[in-house]
C-alpha cells in the first residue's frame, strides 16, 4: 500500500512517538464486523443457531467480529436482514447515540445505512426515524437496506441538509451527523479514499462539515443529543470542527459518555482552542482497537424554556377508506391481526406513515414509511418490504425452510416449490426469519422474491 506522502508527513508530525505503531497497523488485516438486527432476532437465540466464528465487539452489545471465511454476505440470513455487515469502529456511533423507543431520530448523512439500521434496531419500530441521503443513487441503496432490515418506522429522504433544516426546526430528539469526510481512517479498506485524498480536500471537507453541523443544530430540539462522527484522522475535520462549532454555539456542550478499552481521548492541542472538553470526544485508532480510524463527539443542546414549539404541519393520512378496500381484503386473508396506523398513498404505493411525521410537502421522498404494497386495479400486491418486516406469528400462512436446504436455495433463485395448502399469500422464512412472499395456487408456490435480488 503506498499512502500519500503529504498524509504520512502530517501523521508523523501529529503522532510523533506513536507514529511507528500507527504505520504498522497498515500491515495488519482489517477487522470484519457484523451487527445483529434486533428487529429480527434475539441475540441469545442467534448465538445458539450461529454457524460463524464470532467474537463479541466490546463497544456494541449486538456486534461481532467475524472471519473472512465465514462470508456472512453470502447467506440466506443476510437476505433476511438478520444482520448488517458493518465496520466495527463505525458501530460505536450507534452505541453513543443510544436512541430510545418513541423518540424522533434523524440520520442526516445516512447512505448506505450502517448507522440508520443500528438506530432502527434501537427504536424497535416505536418512534420515528428520518434517514436522509443527498445523492439519489445512494439514497436508493439506503432505502434497500432499510427494507432488508424490516424497518417499519423509517422515512427515507433524498434532500440537502439545508432543505431539511427549513422543514424540521427544533424537531428531533437525536441527530446523527456521520459527515462526508476525507476518509483517512478507511485507507486500509478503500483505495478510492486514498486516491481522492489531498491536503486541500481535507480543508474542503472541513468547510462542508461546518455547514452540515449548522443545519443539524437547528433541527435538534433543546435538550436533544447530536452525535458527530467521521472516519478520518485529520484534526481539521474532528477536534477543530467540534471546537469551532461549540465556540459558535454556546447552547451546546460536549457530553461525557462511557468509554471502552482502546478508545482514546480527543486531543485538545489539535483543536485550535483551549477547550478541555474536547477530551470528552473519542478517537478510535487502528493501532489501539480492532477496527478502522474513527472520531466521535456527543453533543447536547441545552434545555431552553424560551423556545416555543413551532407550528407544525403533520402528514395528512388517507381519509377515503374505500380506496383501501383491496388492501383490507388482502390484510383480512393474510394477517392474524390487521396492523393499524395512518395510511398514505404515493401514486399506487401504499404506506403506513410513522406517527408524528411532518408533512411530506416539498420533500423528495424515497420511502414514506412502512411500505405495504401496490394498489392494483382490483387487488393488492404486497411488497417485499412488508414480508421482511413481518414475523411468522403475524400471518396465517407461512413456511419456514432450513438455511442449508435445497428449497431455500431454489426460493432465492426464483424457483417455484410444490406445496399443499389453502390458496393465498405465504410468508417464506429461513429458520423462522421472514425472507419474502410466495403465492399458492394449483399446488405450487409461485415465487415473489424480487427479480433484482435473486441468486444466480
Ligand atoms: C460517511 S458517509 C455516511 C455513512 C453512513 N452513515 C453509514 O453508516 O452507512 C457520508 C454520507 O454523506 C453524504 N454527503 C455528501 N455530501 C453531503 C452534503 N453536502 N450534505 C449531506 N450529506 C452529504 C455522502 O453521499 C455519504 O453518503
Amino acid at each position: 500500500m503506498s499512502l500519500p506522502k503529504d498524509f504520512l508527513d502530517k501523521m508523523q508530525e501529529l503522532l510523533q512517538d506513536e507514529y511507528d505503531l500507527f504505520i504498522k497497523s497498515y500491515e495488519q488485516e482489517k477487522s470484519l464486523g457484523l451487527r445483529l438486527n434486533l428487529l429480527k432476532t434475539d441475540k441469545d437465540h442467534f448465538i445458539k443457531i450461529n454457524h460463524m466464528h464470532l467474537t463479541p465487539i466490546p463497544w456494541v452489545l449486538e456486534g461481532f467480529f467475524y472471519q473472512q471465511a465465514d462470508r456472512p454476505g453470502k447467506h440466506p440470513y443476510h437476505e433476511a436482514g438478520v444482520y448488517y455487515i458493518q465496520e466495527p469502529s463505525a458501530m460505536s456511533v450507534g452505541t453513543f447515540v443510544g436512541a430510545l423507543p418513541g423518540e424522533r431520530v434523524l440520520d442526516l448523512c445516512a447512505a448506505p445505512g450502517g448507522k440508520s439500521t443500528h438506530l432502527a434496531s434501537q427504536l424497535q419500530n416505536d418512534g420515528l426515524l428520518v434517514t436522509n441521503e443527498i445523492y439519489p443513487q445512494r439514497a436508493k441503496i439506503l432505502s434497500q437496506n432499510i427494507e432488508r432490515m424490516g424497518v417499519k418506522n423509517a422515512v427515507v429522504l433524498n434532500e440537502s441538509p439545508q432543505t431539511l433544516a427549513k422543514h424540521f426546526p427544533s424537531f428531533f430528539d437525536r441527530i446523527v451527523v456521520d459527515a462526508p469526510c476525507s476518509g483517512e481512517g478507511m485507507f486500509r479498506k478503500d483505495e478510492v479514499a486514498q486516491e481522492e485524498w489531498s491536503l486541500d480536500n481535507v480543508l474542503n471537507c472541513a468547510s462542508r462539515q461546518a455547514d452540515i453541523l449548522e443545519e443539524a443544530a437547528t433541527m435538534l430540539r433543546p435538550g436533544g443529543r447530536m452525535v458527530y462522527s467521521t472516519c478520518t484522522f485529520a484534526p481539521e475535520e474532528n477536534e477543530q470542527a467540534i471546537a469551532s462549532f461549540i465556540e459558535r454555539h454556546p447552547e451546546f456542550k460536549i457530553e461525557s459518555v462511557d468509554s471502552y478499552e482502546g478508545f482514546s481521548e480527543g486531543r485538545v492541542e489539535w483543536s485550535g482552542y483551549e477547550m478541555e472538553e474536547i477530551k470528552r470526544t473519542y478517537r478510535l485508532w487502528p493501532h489501539r482497537v480492532h477496527g478502522e480510524g474513527h472520531y466521535v463527539a456527543v453533543l447536547k443542546k441545552m434545555e431552553d424554556p424560551e423556545v416555543r414549539e413551532p407550528k407544525r404541519q403533520f402528514v395528512k393520512p388517507l381519509k377515503d377508506k374505500k380506496k383501501l378496500a383491496p388492501y383490507l381484503e388482502f390484510a383480512k386473508e393474510t394477517f392474524i391481526n390487521v396492523p393499524s396506523g395512518d395510511y398514505v398513498l404515493f401514486g399506487d404505493q401504499l404506506y403506513i406513515v410513522p406517527s408524528g411525521m411532518l408533512s411530506f410537502d416539498g420533500l423528495k421522498v424515497v420511502r414514506a414509511g412502512w411500505h405495504l404494497g401496490t394498489m392494483k386495479k382490483n387487488r393488492f400486491e404486497p411488497s417485499h418490504a412488508l414480508a421482511l418486516s413481518l414475523n411468522q406469528a403475524d400471518v396465517k400462512h407461512s413456511i419456514s425452510l432450513a438455511a442449508d436446504s435445497e428449497e431455500i436455495a431454489t426460493y432465492l433463485r426464483g424457483g417455484t416449490l410444490p406445496f399443499e395448502g389453502e390458496k393465498g399469500w405465504y410468508l417464506i422464512c429461513v429458520d423462522g426469519y421472514s425472507l419474502g412472499w410466495a403465492k399458492l395456487a394449483n399446488h405450487m408456490l409461485k415465487n415473489h422474491y424480487p427479480k433484482g435480488l435473486r441468486w444466480n
